[in-house]
């Protein structure tokens, strides 16, 4: 598995993919590229086919219709050597000790013995893991087994990389230094394609994104195109009394003392703050932000099969 080819090639070509169980069609339509070298954000609500769309990719699935390619032509298992997949399932031999266990796999994916010891044991003390070096993994808690899976994912520095939902269950410092972890791989070149819920993630590593509800793609792009197709921007207003419904913006957010605002075209701040004061809401703050990830990811999961680029 290269990138090959022209350098606009992507590394992973995804088009006209359909996936049915049994009468339930999960996955339809769905067309996306990743290109190498890039940070992909594979987003979407639960059950929306994230992990069914990654499985299919593998070959783990077989797709009902569509292309699914990596370096231009169908996953082949002796892909796997440059391939480093941590799927939603966690599993590693239990039973054994940590370092045999990460030993073991470095040895599988084409490390010395003495190459793969000597990374993992480098890795271990940059997750604070050194102390269990000779625990069985099953005295691991669940979030330090899961380091592990991920060490022993990157440990080969794959040329792609498939991480689904690594950070699920990480507390805050942990998750950021799984962040500072991946980011590493991406600057050494990975390409990296990541399930996540963490919108902070997706902001801080994700060159390009895609969002799935249903099987189907609901925005796809830079995290600026995507910010750009649900209105670019918001107006954050820290206020006293009750806001008027206006047609000069939708509110988007409402805590009761401080909302959101997504202004409809052609609605400048000063308008709508003006709109404001004469309804008689006292305006302590008004600034102008980009619409978050997580707001979009509520527009578009929270109302029922509304479509959020259509507002009227
Ligand atoms: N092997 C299977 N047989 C039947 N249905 C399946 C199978 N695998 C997945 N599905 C269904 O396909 C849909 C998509 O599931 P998938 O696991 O891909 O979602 P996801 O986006 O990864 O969700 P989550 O964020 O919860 O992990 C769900 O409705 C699920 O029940």
């Amino acid at each position: 598995m290269t990138a090959g080819g022209a350098a606009t090639e992507p590394l992973v070509h995804i088009k006209d993919f359909r996936m049915d169980f049994g009468d339930a069609t999960v996955i339809r339509d769905l067309s996306f590229d990743v290109r190498a070298g890039e940070t992909f954000g594979f987003l979407g609500s639960n059950g929306s086919g994230k992990t069914t769309t990654l499985r299919a990719l593998l070959g783990i699935y077989q797709p009902t219709a569509g292309t699914l390619h990596i370096g231009g032509k169908p996953f082949e298992p002796s892909d796997g050597a440059r391939l480093g997949y941590l799927p939603e399932e966690r599993g590693l031999y239990k039973k054994e000790p940590v370092l045999d266990v990460m030993v073991y796999f470095g040895r599988l994916k084409g490390l010395g013995k003495a190459q793969a010891k000597a990374w993992s044991l480098d890795y271990l003390e940059r997750v604070q893991l050194a102390d269990k070096a000779a625990a069985n993994l099953d005295k691991l808690s669940g979030g330090q087994q899961q380091k592990i899976q991920l060490g022993v994912t990157i440990m080969n520095a794959p040329e792609l990389l498939i991480l689904d939902e690594p950070t699920k269950g990480f507390d805050p410092v942990n998750r950021r230094l799984l962040m500072d972890i991946i980011e590493e791989q991406k600057l050494a070149g990975a390409t990296v394609i990541m399930v996540t819920h963490q919108m902070e993630e997706v902001e801080r590593l994700c060159d390009r994104v895609i969002l799935l509800k249903d099987g189907t793609s609901r925005a796809y792009g830079t995290v600026e195109e995507v910010q750009e197709q649900f209105g670019g921007t918001v107006y954050r207003v820290d206020y006293d009394g009750v806001l008027p419904h206006s047609t000069l913006y939708d509110i988007a957010l409402d805590s009761g003392g401080y909302a959101e605002l997504a202004p409809r075209p052609g609605s400048g701040q000063a308008a709508v703050l003006r709109e404001l004061v004469t309804a008689g809401v006292s305006v302590s703050s008004f600034t102008t932000a980009r619409v978050s990830l997580d707001e979009i990811f509520i527009r578009v999961y929270g109302e029922q099969d509304q479509p959020v680029e259509a507002r009227p």
